[in-house]
């Protein structure tokens, strides 16, 4: 129940047709006295978001480009809505500062999301951020926005919701509680393969997570244990931890969804049915709790839970985070960018899903990269230079990935 003096926040959801999206708008509609609606954007996915549009009649809608917005335009105002359809990346920026927001929703997948997050937080918004990537790019500068903004930070990733459900609300206490943290992963769909058998692995196959239904970026990344990766990185700037405090452990039952080891040795972990609508209504409706629509946990018929350390020769990727950590500034953007660009290639067919290692192992060893991270300037508020990274380490792993297909 909301008091009457809670005024009702104004939502702007990036990425609003994927999985995340989705899920984002089933807790909102639950909510309808709490959340309203005035940006949805998406990228290509026209049909999707005029659907999403008719539904909860945003102020302004935004594509990929102007063909697709004018497409979307036409159809909304034949059906009578006021909506405006912008388009582009400046769109997504604009939706994500405009004062009209309270809550953004960072839900696109890849760097993609870097500059409308940053945009959020330097503009001081609640803002709720699933897009990983975006924080693997930007790191301090990132936090440094959240911070001079003025506004609030909550992790919506699983792990990160779980940590951050743990600890005391008031951040400078933190470091004085944490000794280190688990991040709990599934393991993925290939967790007890053969790794020599693992080469002629199909797209479909990879996506075909145990746990969770995701958009088929991150779901491959769970297969190699990337996104694990990228969840260590995300872990380090969220909680301001030093690589070594950030520890993983397979979990394949995906329940425990990670956990605070404390000082004095006790243990702190957060539980519940693996459903994304639980860290989503909780970054909504923090520090209160609302419904999320999600079944509670059935712990007499969940049955055993187990935990494994993960092996090296099975999940090399995942080693990679601690290297990019202990790099020089900007590695992590690399890695990143290698991994995105990979990952792509193998859902297109174009490279082996164990080629996806060697692309982002091989990327992150070109010695380019000191010269060209010894400064991102660390007194600029911009996200150019953090983009010149990331469009640099792009085309050495574009031309690793032609050199493998070869
Ligand atoms: N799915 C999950 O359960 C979880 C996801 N995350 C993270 O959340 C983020 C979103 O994941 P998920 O929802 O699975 O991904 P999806 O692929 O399902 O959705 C991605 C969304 O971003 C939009 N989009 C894609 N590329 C661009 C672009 N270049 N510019 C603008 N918008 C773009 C898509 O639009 P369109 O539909 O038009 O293509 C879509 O709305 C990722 O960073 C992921 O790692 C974190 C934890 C769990
Ligand atoms: C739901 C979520 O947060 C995902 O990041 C999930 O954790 C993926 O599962 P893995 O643990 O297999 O990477
Ligand atoms: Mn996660």
């Amino acid at each position: 129940m909301i008091s009457s003096a809670q005024s009702v926040q104004s939502v702007c959801i990036l990425g609003s047709t994927g999985s995340i999206g989705v899920n984002t708008l089933d807790v909102l509609a639950r909510h309808p006295e709490r959340y309203r609606v005035v940006a949805l954007a998406a990228h290509r996915q026209v049909d999707a978001l005029v659907a999403q549009c008719l539904q909860w009649r945003p102020r302004w809608a935004v594509l990929a480009d102007a063909a697709l917005a004018q497409t979307a335009q036409q159809q909304l105002r034949a059906a009578g809505l006021a909506t405006e359809v912008l388009c582009g990346p400046e769109a997504l920026v604009q939706v994500a500062q405009a004062p009209e927001v309270d809550t953004v929703m960072g839900a696109i997948v890849g760097a993609a999301g870097l500059a409308p997050c940053m945009a959020a937080a330097r503009a001081g918004k609640r803002l709720l951020l699933a897009n990983k990537e975006a924080l693997v790019v930007g790191g301090a500068r990132f936090m440094r926005a959240v911070r001079e903004g003025g506004g609030t930070l909550l992790p919506i990733d699983s792990e990160h919701s779980a940590i951050f459900q743990c600890l005391p609300q008031d951040a400078t206490t933190w470091s004085g509680v944490i000794d280190h943290i688990v991040l709990t992963a599934s393991g993925g769909p290939f967790r007890q393969r053969d790794p020599a058998s693992l080469k002629d692995i199909t797209p479909d196959q990879a996506c075909a997570h145990p746990n969770w239904v995701m958009g088929r970026k991150i779901s491959v990344d769970s297969a190699t244990m990337m996104n694990k990766a990228l969840e260590v990185i995300e872990a380090r700037w969220l909680f301001d931890l030093a690589p070594e405090q950030i520890r993983v452990l397979i979990h394949p039952q995906s329940i425990v969804h990670s956990m605070v080891v404390c000082r004095d040795a006790s243990v702190l972990a957060q539980m519940g049915s693996p459903d994304m609508r639980v860290p989503i209504a909780y970054g909504l409706s923090f520090p209160e709790r609302i419904a999320s629509g999600a079944p509670a946990l059935d712990l007499l018929g969940c049955g055993a839970l187990t935990f494994e350390a993960p092996l090296r020769e099975r999940f090399p990727g995942l080693f990679l985070a601690w290297d990019a950590l202990n790099a020089p500034q900007g590695t992590t953007a690399v890695l990143n960018a290698a991994n995105e660009v990979a990952v792509a290639a193998f859902l297109d067919g174009q490279l082996r899903f164990t080629d996806i290692h060697r692309v982002n192992a091989a990327t992150l060893e070109l010695p380019l990269w000191s010269r060209e991270l010894s400064g991102p300037d660390e007194a600029s508020d911009g996200v150019d230079d953090l983009l010149a990274v990331d469009a640099l380490a792009r085309a050495e792993a574009q031309r690793l990935v032609a050199q493998y297909r070869a």
